[in-house]
């Protein structure tokens, strides 16, 4: 039996799977069944626990999309991580490094459940987006159908978001220019799109369309982009509260020079076990 533990941040859910105590090698094939809600186990995301090798750091932690693809980021995922190898007694620390494809962060699990992540700095260069563009800009004017341009912001949080600036959340066209943008030529390694509703100077809504999953009710990796957006923008303050689908998050960046930091819940929802003969027998 391969056991795993169902997680979430704000709704935005997780298979999280022990890899250090059990040998664990899932084909694309098989994450997207676990991941399917119908047929399968249902996540946006899953989650695997290994060890690093990486001096002083204590986890390396691996994250695929619904989808299947393998990707270098997730918020969300990030807190669950630090929750679940606690939890499980794979750490007695409250502060931990996790290695993550891109970088090193730094989970710390606060005195009243709640967990802030250091997030690293966010990156603008279009190459380390990856972006296709002439040159790097706080906005660009994106294509995305003939005679039809939505600003956008493009940055890294260690994973690609594209950040549209939006008068009301509730009627965004989320489901119709999500997968567009996602998919849109001048992201090489698709995207994540974010759609941000201003309230005030400390205020944001935000609804994000995950690459690789497609909305979700929460996406901290995208909270991050959103707010760094704001602030490169002018219209928001060094710490801002983000309402999500799923609820909020606490982001502060607190200059130019440091990292992003995100504070949320990571809740453990169930643990469970599947049959490797079902997912060799797909
Ligand atoms: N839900 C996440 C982000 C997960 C990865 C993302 N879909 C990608 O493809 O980069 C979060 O909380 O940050």
């Amino acid at each position: 039996m391969l056991k795993f533990s169902k997680m979430h941040g704000l709704g935005n859910d997780f298979v999280v799977i022990d890899a250090i105590n059990q040998s664990v090698q899932l084909t694309t094939e098989q994450i997207r069944f676990m991941a399917d809600r119908h047929i399968g186990i249902g996540c946006d995301q899953l989650l695997l626990v290994e060890n690093s090798d990486l001096k002083d750091v204590d986890f390396r932690y691996r994250i695929f999309n619904a989808d299947g693809g393998e990707v270098s980021q997730c918020g969300n995922g990030a807190r669950c991580f630090a929750r679940y190898v606690r939890d499980n007694g794979l750490t007695t620390k409250d502060s931990i490094a996790v290695e993550t494809a891109s970088g090193v962060i730094y989970p710390i699990l606060q005195a009243d459940g709640q967990v802030c992540v250091d997030m690293g700095k966010p990156r603008f260069s279009p190459e380390q987006v990856p972006f296709n563009v002439a040159e790097q800009s706080n906005t660009y004017m994106l294509a995305v159908e003939p005679g039809r341009q939505v600003e956008i912001a493009a940055l890294s949080m260690g994973n690609p978001h594209a950040v549209l600036l939006v008068d009301d959340v509730t009627t965004a066209p989320v489901g119709e220019l999500g997968p567009k943008i996602e998919n849109h030529q001048q992201f090489p390694e698709r995207v994540n799109v974010g759609f941000m509703q201003l309230v005030d100077h400390e205020h944001i809504k935000l609804r994000v369309y995950e690459r690789g999953s497609a909305e979700t009710t929460a996406c901290g990796t995208g909270a991050c982009a959103a707010v760094v957006s704001g602030i490169r923008r002018g219209i928001l303050g060094r710490q801002v509260s983000v309402l999500l689908p799923g609820g909020t998050l606490e982001i502060s960046w607190p200059d130019e020079n440091s990292s992003v930091w995100m504070t949320g819940p990571a809740q453990h929802v169930f643990d469970g076990e599947i049959a490797w003969a079902t997912l060799n027998n797909l």
